[in-house]
């Protein structure tokens, strides 16, 4: 029976054994800190959201919460001054900054930069020149500093005007959904890759944007470090609510900071960038799943979100 969910869960570029697709779930699994009591609070992560503005307030929220319940420490949203009460209401136990339109935010955000582990930029950023400006500041700060960065949203706005700001960082990971991934493609592909061919064109934007991590979510989430593709069609649900992206961001901005934590030897040659996305893209699908069972049409991301605890044991910890 769990041969079967395997089955459907993973496929890889070429057809791969059963055995090869629970290695591949296996690494994942690999890669999770075990719960002990001899750690200090921050250490299984410390995630920062770089979003949340006037007209959104819900995904850097959904982005942030969705990191806390997947197992990381803190969770800090670096968003506007207006948005800051919304986001904070929301939950107690999310670390809210309203730094983002001041004239100081880059240095602000800076601040903190040691003190996190990644960074997830887009998510309810809106497209308002004065943050964008702020955040390509943030973006250069961050890769000095060699924090791992997690690209969503509106982020993938600027970076489809900028691709530069992220070219060649090895420690990037790009979530476009689909609209997202043909704007990107129309900004650094110079020839028209087949539509059709999802692999070949997620590689061919990885490649073109230096190997950054790319991870196209639709129908199935496909995803190339311009090398390997590996792609996830987990059963999720059929409805196609906003938010969804945002919890996979957040779940991703853990993911990523556990992948490149656990070392070579956990994931055996692997992509650590590439697991962890596999890793989020499946839990992201098994909320929906699980939510769908529960509300049917009704389902929203918030019931995904509860899902978060039982569809992380299901799928990595049974
Ligand atoms: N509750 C919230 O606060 C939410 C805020 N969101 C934010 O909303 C902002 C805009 O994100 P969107 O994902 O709507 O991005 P876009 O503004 O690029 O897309 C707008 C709509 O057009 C559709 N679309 C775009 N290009 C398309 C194409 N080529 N073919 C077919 N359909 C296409 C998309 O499905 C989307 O519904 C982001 O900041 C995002 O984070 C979303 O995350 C949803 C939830
Ligand atoms: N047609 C589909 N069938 C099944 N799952 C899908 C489909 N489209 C997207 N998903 C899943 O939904 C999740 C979010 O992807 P989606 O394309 O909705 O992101 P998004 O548009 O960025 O969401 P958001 O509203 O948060 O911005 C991913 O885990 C993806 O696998
Ligand atoms: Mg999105």
């Amino acid at each position: 029976m769990f041969i079967s969910v395997l089955r459907r869960a993973f496929s890889l570029h070429k057809p791969h054994s059963i055995t090869e697709m629970e290695n591949t779930l296996q690494l994942v699994r690999n890669i999770i800190p075990p719960l002990t009591t001899k750690k200090h609070k921050g250490q299984d992560g410390r995630i920062g959201i770089v979003g949340g503005c006037q007209e959104y307030t819900g995904a850097p929220y959904f982005a942030a919460i969705s990191a806390l319940k997947v197992g990381a420490d803190l969770s800090h949203v670096f968003c506007t001054r207006e948005a800051a009460p919304v986001i904070k209401s929301y939950s107690p136990e999310l670390i809210v900054h309203p730094v983002l339109d001041s004239p100081s935010a880059v240095r602000d955000v800076e601040t903190w930069l040691p003190r996190l582990h990644t960074l997830v930029v887009g998510p309810g950023l809106g497209r308002d020149n004065v943050l964008l400006e702020n955040v390509k500041g943030i973006l250069e700060a961050s890769k000095a500093r060699d924090v791992p960065i997690i690209i969503d949203a509106d982020g993938l706005w600027l970076i489809a005007q900028h691709p530069a700001l992220i070219h060649g960082y090895r420690k990037a990971v790009l979530t476009p959904n689909h609209g997202e991934f043909t704007r990107l493609s129309d900004a650094v592909l110079r020839d028209l890759v087949d539509g059709s061919d999802h692999r070949e064109a997620v590689r061919r934007l990885s490649q073109a944007l230096g190997n950054v991590t790319v991870v196209r979510k639709g129908e199935r989430d496909v995803m190339s470090d311009g090398e390997h593709v590996l792609e996830c069609a987990h059963e999720g649900s059929s409805r196609r609510c906003g938010g969804q992206g945002d919890l996979l961001s957040g779940a991703l901005g853990v993911l990523v900071h556990w992948a490149l934590h656990a070392g070579p030897e956990k994931t055996n040659g692997s992509s650590p960038l590439l697991l962890a996305a596999l890793g989020a893209c499946s839990l992201t699908r098994q909320c929906g799943h699980q939510a769908f069972q529960k509300h049917g049409r009704s389902t929203t991301t918030t019931d995904m979100i509860a899902e978060v605890g039982p569809a992380f044991r299901r799928l990595f910890e049974t």
